[in-house]
């Protein structure tokens, strides 16, 4: 079993956004990154629509032939969105709505009744539901509690630590995933992975399914280019 890619896009509808036409289109950057190899396609449409726009999650639809992640809070909005574009994954986010990115993970236990009857209805559809939790042992025993299919691993302190040279920050990252995998829930991971830490990632952390990664692909591909950089990303997560 390998670790699918999953190419966050919400950059490319920043980089749209900020002139107000359609340059970059972003259904197409979705059809060429797939072409590349790309696994999966992931969106996060957030509230105010500042990059990836609800609109956006429609059209995309029929274009993404590899898996389909939406991600993002589990207001009403959102959850009428994803019930009516039906995609292959939801990865339900606690964010704040002024956040300026993802910053923590869902507290499983104290949410539990909320996340319980959310993921219900997403899984009553046919709508695989992963969630996005802190490596803590707790929250992942709690994740099997409100039924979810996945969980993501936040992975921004990972990140952080391993450019500063402490890779032992892996630690409660695979603690974790080995409780997940010993609990049948499924692992995904994401934010801040990049090909400087991805390798070291896949390797040490057992029974990972996918990656999505958007910031650092999408910045490492105007020096790279992004047919490039999404092969080396594929090379890295089948060594
Ligand atoms: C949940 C997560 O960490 C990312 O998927 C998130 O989509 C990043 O959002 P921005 O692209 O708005 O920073
Ligand atoms: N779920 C993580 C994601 O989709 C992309 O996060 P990032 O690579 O933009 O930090």
């Amino acid at each position: 079993m390998s670790t699918k890619l999953s190419v966050n896009i919400n950059k490319i509808a920043t980089l749209r956004n900020s002139r107000g036409g359609d340059v970059p289109n972003l259904v197409q950057f979705a059809k060429d990154v797939q072409e590349y190899g790309a696994e999966g396609i992931t969106i996060h449409p957030r509230p105010d629509e500042r990059h990836i726009r609800y609109q956006d999650a429609r059209d995309l639809k029929p274009i993404v032939y590899t898996e389909y992640n939406i991600e993002g809070n589990p207001i009403q909005k959102f959850m009428d969105l994803v019930l009516e574009v039906q995609p292959t994954q939801v990865t339900l986010v606690p964010d704040a709505v002024d956040a300026i990115t993802s910053n923590a993970g869902w507290d499983t236990i104290k949410h539990k009744d909320f996340l319980t009857e959310v993921i219900a209805e997403f899984k009553n559809n046919g709508i695989r539901t992963s969630i996005f939790v802190d490596p803590v042992i707790e929250m992942i025993e709690g994740a099997k509690e409100v039924g979810t299919d996945r969980i993501e691993l936040y992975t921004e302190e990972f990140a952080h630590q391993y450019s500063l040279g402490n890779s032992k920050a892996i630690q409660p990252y695979v603690d974790c995933a080995v409780r997940a995998n010993e609990l049948e829930i499924g692992v995904n991971a994401g934010h801040d992975l990049s090909l400087d830490n991805i390798a070291f990632f896949v390797k040490e952390i057992p029974g990972l399914l996918e990656v999505s990664i958007g910031h650092a692909l999408i910045s490492e591909s105007l020096y790279l280019g992004i047919e490039n950089v999404v092969n080396m990303y594929l090379n890295k997560l089948k060594a």
